[in-house]
């Protein structure tokens, strides 16, 4: 199978070439670069010399699918001819995550081309399954929806958890990006937890978007912050409990939700980010519960699970590979 990969140069466009690498089926035919056109991958990425020679273009050459790992408010403008030239698409921006386009102008504060004529499949991979078998465009969901949502999901498909939900969730600084801003220099982050867009993040109506599809009166207060770690995003989840449970019953209703799943794991202690760093996994655990409050923490690779891990994930899913194909790394602890 032909990949291309747009948008080559960045962070999850590295990763996906690193995971890629030992892909049975997978084979990176096109990469491209503006910045760094007519360079080799490993002029870029050096930790790949060995593994490719491939040169970065601008051009994509034809290929079975696409992964667009560009900049939101990019994808929009290249998706379309990706689309007509036949090839499946999996974008990795937020461009395509929501079919209310007004509601990703007001968080995003881009102005929309319009959704292209296709099946738009939200590629949570855990939930959507059989309808990205047959997708054309799969939208990749955001790194904090995806340790969200795959958290919360048994509570609200349960009926468990009253419908006002708190998140509290760090990030690694890979999130950001691989072009350096202010907020991401060493001595802003380093020996520091930063909280940032309370109340206003995009990942806010992403998770609550999803969750409403199972009980519209879901509310999400959602508080990111930024961690002086490269990868990994750990979540903190509060929810206030229906009715009196026990752990072990919990834990039973997570193990039952997710046993088809080889990427979720679900245990009693508390999920660390070195136990998922470096892997495809979402930990789910802790599971403590005090009168009312219930807290469940899940951790995930940012740029694995919440990007170019799931897109492959999903990418094997729609061609009919095993899901796990390039993806079953062991992680890297500490
Ligand atoms: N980092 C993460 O943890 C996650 C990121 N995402 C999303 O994935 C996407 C990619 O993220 P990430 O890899 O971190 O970003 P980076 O900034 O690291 O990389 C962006 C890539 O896009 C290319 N690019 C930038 N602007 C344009 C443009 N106008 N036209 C064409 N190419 C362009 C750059 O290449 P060049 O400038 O060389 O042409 C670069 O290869 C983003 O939408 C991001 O929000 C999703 C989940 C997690
Ligand atoms: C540290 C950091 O800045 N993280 C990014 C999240 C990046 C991501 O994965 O999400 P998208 O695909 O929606 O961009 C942020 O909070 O905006």
């Amino acid at each position: 199978m032909d990949v291309a990969i747009v948008g080559a140069s960045g962070y999850t466009g590295g990763e996906l070439l690193r995971l890629l690498a030992f892909h049975k089926e997978a084979n990176v035919v096109s990469i491209t670069s503006r910045r760094f056109k007519g360079e080799k991958v490993y002029k870029v990425h050096p930790h790949l010399r060995k593994f490719y020679d491939l040169t970065f273009t601008e051009d994509v050459k034809d290929a079975d699918v696409v992964f667009t790992a560009l900049p939101h408010g990019t994808s929009m403008k290249v998706v379309p001819e990706f689309l007509e030239r036949g090839m499946r698409v999996i974008d990795l921006s937020g461009d395509y995550r929501f079919e209310d386009l007004s509601i990703y102008e007001k968080y995003y504060k881009i102005k929309h081309t319009g959704l292209p004529n296709v099946k738009i499949v939200y590629g949570l991979t855990e939930i959507y399954r059989e309808e990205i078998k047959k997708a054309q465009l799969i939208s990749n969901p955001g790194c904090f929806p995806t340790g969200a949502i795959l958290a919360l999901y048994p509570l609200v498909k349960e009926g468990i958890i009253e419908e006002n939900i708190i998140i509290d969730a760090k990030t690694g600084i890979t999130g950001a990006g691989a072009n350096p801003s202010e907020r991401t220099h060493f001595p802003f982050v380093n020996e520091d937890i930063i909280a940032y867009n309370i109340t206003t993040h995009r990942h806010k109506p992403e998770i609550e978007k999803e969750l409403r599809k199972v009980n519209n009166k879901i509310k999400v207060s959602f508080v990111p912050h930024l961690s002086p770690i490269n990868r990994g995003i750990l979540t903190t989840i509060h929810g206030f409990l229906k009715e009196k449970i026990d752990n072990e019953e919990l834990i039973e209703i997570y193990k039952k939700f997710y046993k088809n799943d080889i990427f979720i794991r679900i245990y009693k202690d508390i999920p660390k980010l070195s136990y998922v760093r470096g892997s495809n996994f979402c930990d789910i655990g802790g599971f403590g519960i005090d009168g009312k409050n219930l807290i469940v923490i899940s951790a995930i690779d940012n740029l694995i699970k919440g990007a170019s891990g799931q897109a492959i994930q999903n990418m094997n899913v729609m061609f009919g590979i095993d899901e796990s194909e390039g993806l079953m790394n062991v992680p890297i602890n500490p």
